[in-house]
């Protein structure tokens, strides 16, 4: 009987059959600041709440205003959004996790893909793994999208769509709202709002990218999801185990859905602390991202946050991201620089910022003083180089020499599952590498750097997993295949 290939693929890992949290998934200095508890009313660490529902435009843009200066986050309530469709929402989550590990690896995201199942992105930046499961995709796609995960279509596919796209519609409306509102925040007339529209087209340009997470309990196996319909009261576990680490959302804002499990924490500096988000049923919780940050020229700051995992119950939850469209430059918006001063950031693309965030991942810096007006243009972003630099890039698995012999250079990408197959059914996409003459040329080059952050991505995952999975002498046989 062959061995089923997740069991063997090093991006995935069984939450439910672990019995203690091993090294590979246990990170020190979690407990660094103190936590302390977001939901008091009246206390000074209370979350900022907004709410929506008495239509006061004006005051909830004063709201918003307060929140997004002091907190760059706040909860969001009354949006209109029927809590209704939030509960099918989480059901339907709860279920595309529940799939058997062979179904959800058929959906893994590749090494340089946005979408799919695995690890949250930023997890590559990491030699320790995080304690969650996430599934990213744009809905303007997911149909297409989740026939990976569920290829024979279905009631389950039909009804995650149909309640993804019913929740996506709303959603959009919501964004629009609350931009407008944000807009507002930054004390901009009427007038000036209309013409940051007519001129940039935020809202028309925005993209949505939805990445759902879960989070599974490690010390009471065979529960069930916990819904946010349940009453529950919860502990928030102090481990050793990460759900998703500290970050601030790259885009513009995040609507995050959590559910009545919390688990979200949001840093506050003066004294340095981490505050628990209420888990507050119906309410989402509005993180600023860095590019809102970039476009307001820092008057709106994005937001450090992490999420625990719940030592009691499993968690889920759910980031809708709004963005702009890949090409676009964000820069401070006039309207917003105040008079006298210069604007606090040169112009970035989504896709450049992701490249500073990596740098400022490996270095231990931070890209929004990468992407600091004065700061010299080569401080962050993967550059593409006109000529080519010497490249020895050498990984765990993977050793690129440039002037290797000619029938020699082909890159092996071992693919998932091999383990365990005999060596005769290895299955191996080879790739040719490029030389020193081709890398002359400019698509050569990038077609160059591409396959490297292939190979850097899946080196890491392999590598941080290996730790766990594979012995000494595995390793090793690893390694000269790799290399043959
Ligand atoms: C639109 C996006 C924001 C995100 C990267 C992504 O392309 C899709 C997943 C998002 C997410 C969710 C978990 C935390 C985070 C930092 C990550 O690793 O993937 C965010 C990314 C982000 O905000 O940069
Ligand atoms: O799980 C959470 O509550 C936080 C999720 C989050 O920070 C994210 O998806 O970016
Ligand atoms: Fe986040």
């Amino acid at each position: 009987m062959p061995t089923p290939s997740h069991l063997n693929n090093p991006l995935y890992f069984d939450f439910r059959a672990a019995r203690r949290v091993p090294e590979s998934h246990a990170w020190t200095g979690l407990d660094d600041h103190p936590v302390v508890d977001g939901g008091a009313p009246g206390s000074p660490d209370a979350v900022p709440v907004v709410d929506l529902s008495d239509g006061d435009l004006a005051g909830a843009a004063a709201s918003v205003a307060s929140a997004a200066e002091q907190w760059g986050a706040f909860l969001l309530t009354g949006h209109g959004v029927p809590e209704e469709l939030l509960a099918r929402v989480e059901d339907r989550i709860a279920c595309m996790f529940a799939l058997p590990a062979a179904d959800k690896m058929r959906a893994v995201r590749r090494p340089g893909d946005a979408c799919g199942y695995g690890s949250p992105p930023i997890s590559s930046f990491f030699t320790k793994c995080m304690w969650s499961e996430g599934y990213t995709f744009s809905p303007a796609s997911l149909r297409g999208d989740l026939r990976k995960l569920w290829p024979k279509a279905g009631h389950d596919y039909a009804s995650f769509c149909d309640v993804m796209e019913e929740f996506h519609k709303e959603m959009r409306v919501l964004a629009d709202k609350l931009l407008e509102l944000f807009l507002r925040a930054l004390r901009l007339t009427h007038e000036q709002v209309a013409a940051v529209e007519a001129e940039r087209r935020i809202a028309e340009t925005m993209t949505a990218t939805m990445h759902l997470n879960c989070k599974l309990t490690y010390a009471d196996k065979g529960r069930k999801l916990t819904t946010w319909r349940d009453d529950v009261s919860c502990v928030c576990a102090g481990t050793r185990a990460v759900g998703l680490i500290a970050h601030t959302d790259s885009g513009f804002f995040t609507f995050v859905l959590q559910s009545l499990v919390p688990g979200l924490q949001l840093f506050r500096h003066g004294p340095d602390r981490w505050v628990s988000v209420p888990a507050v049923p119906g309410a989402f919780v509005v993180n600023v991202g860095d590019l809102f940050h970039i476009l307001t020229n820092g008057r709106f700051h994005s937001v450090y946050h992490r999420a625990v995992v719940n030592r009691d119950m499993d968690r889920i939850s759910l980031g809708y991201f709004l963005g702009p469209p890949p090409h676009a430059k964000v820069a401070p918006l006039p309207e917003a620089v105040t008079p006298g001063r210069a604007p606090a950031y040169r112009a970035v693309t989504w896709p450049e910022y992701m490249g500073f965030r990596k740098k400022a991942f490996a270095t231990g810096g931070s890209a929004l003083k990468m992407v600091a007006a004065g700061e010299p243009d080569d401080a962050g972003a993967a550059v593409v180089h006109q000529s080519p630099p010497p490249l020895v890039v050498s990984s765990y698995l993977f050793v690129v020499l440039l002037d290797m012999p000619a029938d020699a250079r082909r890159l092996k990408l071992s693919r998932p599952g091999r383990r365990r197959q005999g060596r005769g059914e290895e299955e191996k996409d080879t790739l040719p590498l490029p030389n020193r003459a081709s890398l002359a040329k400019e698509e050569e080059t990038e077609r160059l750097l591409c396959l490297l952050h292939c190979m850097v991505e899946s080196s890491l995952a392999s590598n941080k997993m290996h730790g766990r999975m594979l012995s000494d002498a595995d390793q090793e046989e690893d390694d000269a295949m790799a290399m043959a």
